[in-house]
């Protein structure tokens, strides 16, 4: 309690202010400076991403739009995972009910992070595979501590990237590099990922990457809000209108490969390896 009060005595000193005070497995701060807020994923261990914590991100990022954000910092509380993508178990075994209000949240969550007005910046403070990844390629700028990965790896898992996670990441290191990348499951270095352009900028700590960033959102300062988010809304609309236009079509497709024999088995393995790794 008394650590609480003095991080909230020092936040409100520095001009940091808290949003979102219901959320529990995301913290949303907005620096009242410059109107700049930071969403940080804090569900332990891994940040995997299960229907409470795609909600949470969702209603964030509502939240910041309301808040006439200036831009949004997209990172972790957790300095060695951004996120472990999507929570396997929701995926494996699934309750019909829950894995369709999952899938659907993701969805959504990946429509409203792909289209903010405000420009966004994904600090990448940890390893950022699947849906970690596609968080960070759905955000204009990324910036990443050396040291980690990064990528699509889901047919290492003996499951596929929709085409909406694969055209997010050929929006940004283009075809040839994507088919080579995704088809092989690949993860990325930090230092490999800079050189195929999936990420921007290198830093040595997440306190560098959160300067950084914010050096980044500043320089839109001077441009009109509205001609910006208007430019970035028709240069991103043709793949989002695909799966706008495709969401019952997307969901079956999702339910169709995720519950196959092989599938299942395949993710089964892979949370077995998990564990065993865990229990190291
Ligand atoms: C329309 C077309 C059809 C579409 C079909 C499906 C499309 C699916 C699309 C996307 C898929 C995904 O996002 S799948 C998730 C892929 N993620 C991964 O492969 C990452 C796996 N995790 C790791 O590699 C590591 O955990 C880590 C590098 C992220 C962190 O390593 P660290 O050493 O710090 O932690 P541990 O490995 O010890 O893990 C701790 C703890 O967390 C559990 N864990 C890890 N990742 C996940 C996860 N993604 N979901 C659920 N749980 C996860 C791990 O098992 C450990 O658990 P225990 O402590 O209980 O052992």
């Amino acid at each position: 309690m008394a650590l609480l009060c003095f991080q909230s005595l020092r936040m409100l000193r520095s001009g940091i202010r808290c949003m979102s005070q219901n959320a529990q497995l995301v913290s949303l701060t907005v620096n009242d400076k410059t109107g700049v807020a930071t969403l940080s994923l804090q569900r332990p261990p891994v940040n995997s991403l299960n229907l409470e914590l795609l909600t949470e991100i969702s209603s964030a990022l509502t939240e910041a739009t309301d808040n006439n954000s200036r831009g949004l910092i997209l990172t972790s509380t957790n300095d060695g995972v951004f996120s472990a993508g999507l929570d396997i178990l929701e995926m494996y075994k699934p309750n019909l009910d829950r894995v369709k209000e999952f899938w659907t949240k993701l969805q959504e969550t990946w429509i409203k992070l792909y289209q903010t007005a405000y420009p966004t910046v994904a600090v990448i403070n940890g390893h950022s595979p699947a849906g970690g990844c596609l968080l960070a390629l759905s955000c204009e700028h990324r910036i990443m501590v050396k040291n980690f990965t990064i990528g699509l790896n889901e047919t290492r898992l003996g499951i596929v990237a929709p085409p909406w996670f694969i055209a997010s990441m050929v929006n940004v290191i283009g075809q040839r590099q994507s088919e080579r990348a995704l088809t092989l499951g690949h993860m990325f270095t930090t230092e490999e990922a800079k050189n195929v352009g999936l990420i921007d900028e290198i830093v040595q700590n997440k306190a560098e990457g959160t300067t950084q960033a914010e050096a980044f959102i500043q320089k839109f300062a001077k441009i009109p809000f509205q001609a910006r988010s208007l430019t970035k809304t028709w240069l991103r609309n043709k793949t989002v209108e695909s799966l706008v236009k495709n969401r019952e079509d997307d969901l079956n497709m999702f339910l169709q490969v995720v519950t196959q024999p092989n599938a299942q088995e395949s993710l089964g393995h892979y949370i077995q390896s998990l564990k065993n790794k865990a229990t190291k």
